[in-house]
């Protein structure tokens, strides 16, 4: 399949999720060696989580179905630009490359947009809406650093 018909799929699945009230009008679908290997919608509506939207599900499912968390093979194509979490998600998985056909503008345009979010992200943290509130750590014994440290002591430079 062409890189044209990997995006008609992810919008086409997008199509028929806001069509059959499933979630959001998103598709995204994860490709490795020409394969597809995993397929995502938003399912927002159907689940009430907040995070389930379709590049991360699909995220899920290819890191579940190859069996790693490293997914610097694999490309995604997603109906709609990632918002800032599927993007940190993207990070995360390492995946190679992204394609997107509707753009944040289009998605802000029916009230779908993440401009809000992106803008957050850029602010400094004591200027963000939600604040990010530090506590003294209260650990005792239990120091998951520490521990952390000292099980993975041959790896850590
Ligand atoms: N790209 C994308 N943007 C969204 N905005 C709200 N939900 C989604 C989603 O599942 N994908």
């Amino acid at each position: 399949m062409s890189l044209e018909q990997f995006m008609k799929l992810a919008i086409e699945l997008a199509y028929d999720n806001a069509k059959n009230k499933k979630g959001k009008p998103f598709g995204a679908v994860i490709v490795k060696d020409g394969e597809i290997v995993a397929k995502g919608v938003n399912n927002v509506l159907e689940t009430h989580d907040p995070t389930a939207h379709a590049e991360l599900l699909a995220i899920r499912q290819a890191s579940l179905s190859l069996g790693t968390s490293d997914l610097s093979d694999c490309e995604l194509f997603a109906s709609g630009e990632p918002c800032p979490m599927c993007l940190s998600a993207i990070y995360w998985a390492n995946l190679k490359g992204v394609y997107y056909s509707y753009t944040a503008q289009e998605e802000e345009e029916i009230g779908l947009g993440t401009k809000y979010v992106y803008e957050q992200i850029a602010l400094p943290k004591e200027q963000r809406d939600i604040k990010l509130i530090r506590l003294d750590k209260n650990d005792g014994e239990k120091n998951p650093f520490a521990l952390w440290k000292e099980m993975n002591k041959a790896e850590i430079i």
